[in-house]
């Protein structure tokens, strides 16, 4: 038998006799990609071949990661620092890995690391660590939503149980209910150590869903009831944390912030207080920072972290004040940052050599020190984009340098 070509499978598809997302079945993964490319090709009468440049095997990613897949799109990747970090699970000198297409972006990260490195570098901790998944359970009124809540509250070790009959690496942290009238949310809360953990805790979840359909009256409608909250913006992640909350400092001396960023530590308190406090709440906004978002999603992608989760890792708040001394005092708290150096896109080769670059790549010693360290490492992009861009406000450099650098 003759190998298939993308040609005669694309003829294949045409003629109804396969299916459009089945070609994999047909041939190898590279294959049906090309074939897919011929299709798409025709339909939009575009040239896609720039699609077909990838330095993966399609195999790898077809199944895990992608379906119809076509190719992929390549984003430009640059560097920031080395930066200095004293953190509780990533010490010493990094270089932090940072997809984009913004210009400006990573020279202004850059920037902040260099002057991070003049203060004698950057702090960082996980202050608090769980991915939750909150089904949503009917019942008949608000007596049986309280019945529920107390069973839950006397079964807890059952539901553990159950949820840890899942996996070798979660564990169940706690169950938060939360009743709206005949609605009851029950917000589970994992320790997923170097997992960001999303599939790791809707299986187990749904384990003990089935534990308490069996023993209580109440019934399962959906096994996400938006309350865990992931991939919306939410005040529950940034008030009670998901995945990692984590936060990072520095203290930069005054000659430091006038000779390197062309401003004083007054005029970056100033503008972090009228912007990103005053006139994020005038906003309305979950974010009281600059542009946190920049360095979670250039860092999300350039690690193989899931994009959509970069508006959970934009909840964080900036601080910035002028010590007793005179000095600038920065920092960046981030609420909900989900990453890991496990599971998702982590394995593709790229971004695996994202998490080498920064030493954090697979399972952690102990179990769960690698998803720390990746999340410090943010934090510290972040305060150093946090740090740069008020100076760049400050020195009214911010249209200058993206006259510049970006376009
Ligand atoms: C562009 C700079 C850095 C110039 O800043 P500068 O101080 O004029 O530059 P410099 O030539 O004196 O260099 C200072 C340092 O910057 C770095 N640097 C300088 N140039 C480069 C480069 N080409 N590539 C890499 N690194 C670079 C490098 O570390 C260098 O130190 P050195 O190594 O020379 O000792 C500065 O003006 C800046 O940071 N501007 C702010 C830009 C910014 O932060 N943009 C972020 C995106 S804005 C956005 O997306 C969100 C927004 C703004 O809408 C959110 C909001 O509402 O606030
Ligand atoms: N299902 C959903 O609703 C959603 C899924 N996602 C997607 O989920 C994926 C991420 O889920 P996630 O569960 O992290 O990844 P994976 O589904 O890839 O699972 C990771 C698994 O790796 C194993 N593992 C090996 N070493 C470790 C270690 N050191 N620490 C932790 N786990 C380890 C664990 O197996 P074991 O459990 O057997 O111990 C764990 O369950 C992403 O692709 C994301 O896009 C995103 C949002 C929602």
């Amino acid at each position: 038998m003759t190998e298939p070509t993308p040609a005669s499978l694309a003829d294949r598809v045409s003629e109804g006799e396969i299916r459009f997302h089945e070609l994999e079945a047909h041939a190898d993964a590279n294959t049906a990609a090309a074939a897919r490319r011929r299709l798409v090709s025709e339909t939009a009468d575009a040239d896609v071949d720039a699609l077909g440049e990838y330095a993966f095997d399609a195999a790898d990613a077809h199944g895990s990661n992608i379906e119809n897949m076509v190719g992929a799109v390549q984003v430009p990747m640059g560097v920031a620092g080395p930066v200095a970090v004293d953190g509780g699970a990533l010490s010493g000198e990094r270089y932090l890995p940072m997809a984009t297409t913004e210009g400006a972006l990573v020279a202004s990260i850059n920037r902040g690391c260099s002057v991070v490195n003049d203060a004698g570098g950057a702090t960082a901790r996980v202050t608090k660590s769980g991915m939750t998944r909150a089904p949503i359970f009917r019942v008949a009124d608000v007596a049986e939503a309280e019945a529920l809540v107390s069973w839950v509250r006397d079964n807890e070790g059952v539901l553990r149980e159950a949820a840890e009959s899942t996996t070798s690496h979660g564990e169940l942290l706690d169950v938060t209910p939360y009743v709206v009238g005949n609605n009851v949310y029950l917000r589970f809360r994992y320790d997923t150590k170097d997992a960001m953990g999303m599939n790791m805790v809707t299986i187990a979840t749904r384990e003990a869903c089935d534990e308490i359909e069996a023993e209580t009256d109440a019934s399962l409608v959906a096994l996400s009831g938006n309350l865990c909250s992931d991939k919306k913006p939410a005040a529950i992640n940034a008030v009670e944390g998901r995945g990692r909350s984590v936060a990072a400092d520095v203290e930069v001396p005054r000659e430091v912030v006038e000779e390197r960023l062309h401003t004083t530590p007054e005029s970056i308190a100033e503008i972090n207080t009228r912007k990103n406090l005053v006139g994020s709440a005038k906003a309305g906004g979950l974010g009281f920072n600059a542009h946190v978002a920049n360095a979670v999603a250039a860092m999300f992608l350039a690690t193989g972290q899931d994009e959509a989760q970069v508006v959970e890792g934009a909840n964080a708040i900036t601080t910035a004040e002028t010590t007793p001394e005179g000095d600038l005092y920065l920092s960046v708290s981030l609420a909900s940052l989900e990453v890991g150096t496990v599971g998702g896109g982590t394995g593709l080769p790229t971004q695996a050599a994202g998490l080498d670059i920064l030493g954090v790549r697979g399972g952690g010693d102990p179990a769960g020190s690698n998803g720390d360290a990746l999340a410090e490492a943010i934090a510290v992009g972040a305060l150093a984009g946090e740090l740069s861009l008020l100076a760049a406000l400050g020195s009214r450099h911010l249209s200058s340098a993206h006259a510049d650098l970006g376009r």
